[in-house]
C-alpha cells in the first residue's frame, strides 16, 4: 500500500469537507446507544475517514460514547506494521486510543481474502469484548454496497443476499454498525484530501486475480448506463424490504408448523400439510431455518432448492430421506423432519 499525497491532490469531486454537524448527529446517532464503540480503521480513505468524522461527531454533539480505535495487521506485506503504526499516531492525535491487532495463526494459501476477512472480524470483535465495547463500526460506503449488490447479482443470490450490507446488525454479543453506508467514496477521499491526511491504498482492490477487483473496473461503464450505485442502493433498499416481509411470514408459519420432537435440539418436525399449503418461498425458508438449526449451519440456496424440490415431488404415500449440510433430512407421509445427521465414522486402515 503507498500514502497518497495528502491536501496538496485537492478532491476534484465529493464534498471536501464532509457531511454537517445535523447529517453527523443522523449518521452516528447508532453509536449513541453504547457506551464504547471500537472502529476498524485499516488506513485506507474510508476508515480513516470514519476516525475523522466520528471523532467530529463526538466534539459536537457532546456525546458520551467513548471511541476506541483497532487497526489489524495481517502481517501480508512488509510494510503493514508502519502503516498500523501511522494509524496509532493519527489516533492519537485526535485523542483516541489504538490497537493493533496481529492475526493468532498464519493465514491459508487459498481463498486468501475469505480468510483474512474472517480472521479480521474475529480478531476485532474480540478486541471489542476485551475493552468492553458494545459496538464495533466500519466505514463501509454507498460504493461498496453497490459492489457487493452487483457481485452477489452476477453470482444468483437470493433475495436476502441483493439486500446488501446492512447499516447495522448483530455481531455475536456486539452491533456492527456501518455509518457511512449511505456516503460515496469520493466525499470520504475528498474529505481526507481537504484535512491533509494521507492515507493507504490497498493494491489488492485492483488486483486483477480477484474478482471484486476485475468487476470494480466494469462499474465507471454500467454507471454510465444508468446502473449507478444510486439505483444498486435502491435496490437494496427494496430487496431489503421484501426479505423482511417474507423472514416475518416465516416467522408466522413457522408459529404454527414448526415442533421439536422430544424437547430443546431434538429433531425438528414439520407437518407435510401445512407445507404443501405454503408459498415456495415460505417452505424454502422454514426448511433452511431448520437445516441450519441442526446441521451445521446456513445451506448453499441452489441446494434448498433441489431439496424442496425433492420433497415437493414425493407422493403423498412416499417416503425418503437425504441429508444435506451436516443434517438429516426424513419424509414420511406425516411430516419432514430434521435433526442432525449422523457422524459417518473415520474409514479404518484393515491391511
Ligand atoms: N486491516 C484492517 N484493520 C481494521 N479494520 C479493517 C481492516 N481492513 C478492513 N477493515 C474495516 O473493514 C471495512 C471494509 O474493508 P474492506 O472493504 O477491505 O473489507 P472486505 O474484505 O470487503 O470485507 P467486508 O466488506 O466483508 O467487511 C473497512 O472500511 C474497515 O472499517
Amino acid at each position: 500500500m503507498s500514502r497518497s499525497a495528502p491536501a496538496a491532490e485537492a478532491a476534484t469531486h465529493g464534498r471536501s469537507t464532509g457531511p454537517s454537524g445535523a447529517e453527523l448527529a443522523t449518521l452516528f446517532a447508532p453509536f449513541a446507544a453504547h457506551g464504547r464503540v471500537l472502529l476498524a480503521v485499516s488506513g485506507g480513505p474510508d476508515s480513516t475517514a470514519l476516525m475523522l468524522l466520528a471523532q467530529r461527531w463526538q466534539a459536537l454533539c457532546g456525546g458520551r460514547t467513548e471511541l476506541h480505535v483497532a487497526t489489524v495487521d495481517h502481517g501480508l506485506r512488509a510494510e503493514s506494521r508502519a502503516e498500523a503504526q501511522a494509524i496509532r499516531v493519527l489516533a492519537q492525535g485526535l485523542g483516541l486510543p489504538h490497537a493493533i491487532l496481529d492475526l493468532p495463526a498464519k493465514l491459508p494459501g487459498t481463498r486468501l481474502q475469505e480468510a483474512a476477512r474472517h480472521a479480521r472480524y474475529e480478531a476485532l470483535a474480540a478486541h471489542a469484548d476485551a475493552i468492553g465495547a458494545g459496538a464495533l463500526a466500519t466505514a463501509h460506503t454507498r460504493d461498496d454496497q453497490a459492489e457487493t449488490v452487483l457481485f452477489r447479482l452476477m453470482r444468483g443470490s437470493g433475495l436476502g443476499g441483493l439486500a446488501g450490507i446492512p447499516a447495522a446488525r448483530p455481531l455475536g454479543s456486539l452491533a456492527l454498525l456501518r455509518p457511512l453506508l449511505g456516503l460515496p467514496k469520493a466525499e470520504l477521499v475528498a474529505l481526507c484530501r481537504t484535512a491533509g491526511i494521507g492515507f493507504v491504498v490497498d493494491p489488492s482492490n485492483s488486483d486483477p486475480r480477484f474478482a471484486r477487483a476485475r468487476l470494480r473496473e466494469l462499474l465507471p461503464s454500467l454507471a454510465a448506463e444508468g446502473l449507478d450505485a444510486a439505483a444498486l442502493t435502491r435496490l437494496a433498499r427494496r430487496m431489503a424490504r421484501a426479505e423482511a416481509a417474507l423472514e416475518a411470514s416465516a416467522d408466522a408459519a413457522a408459529a404454527t408448523l414448526w415442533t421439536t420432537e422430544g424437547g430443546t435440539g431434538g429433531p425438528i418436525r414439520l407437518a407435510r400439510a401445512g407445507l404443501a399449503a405454503l408459498p415456495e418461498e415460505i417452505v424454502l425458508r422454514l426448511v433452511g431455518r431448520a437445516i441450519a438449526a441442526r446441521g451445521e449451519g446456513p445451506v448453499e440456496l441452489a441446494k434448498l432448492e433441489a431439496l424442496a424440490g425433492w420433497i415437493a415431488g414425493l407422493g403423498a404415500a412416499e417416503h425418503g430421506a437425504r441429508t444435506l449440510a451436516g443434517a438429516l433430512v426424513r419424509v414420511n407421509r406425516h411430516a419432514v423432519t430434521i435433526g442432525p445427521a449422523p457422524r459417518r465414522r473415520p474409514v479404518r486402515d484393515v491391511r
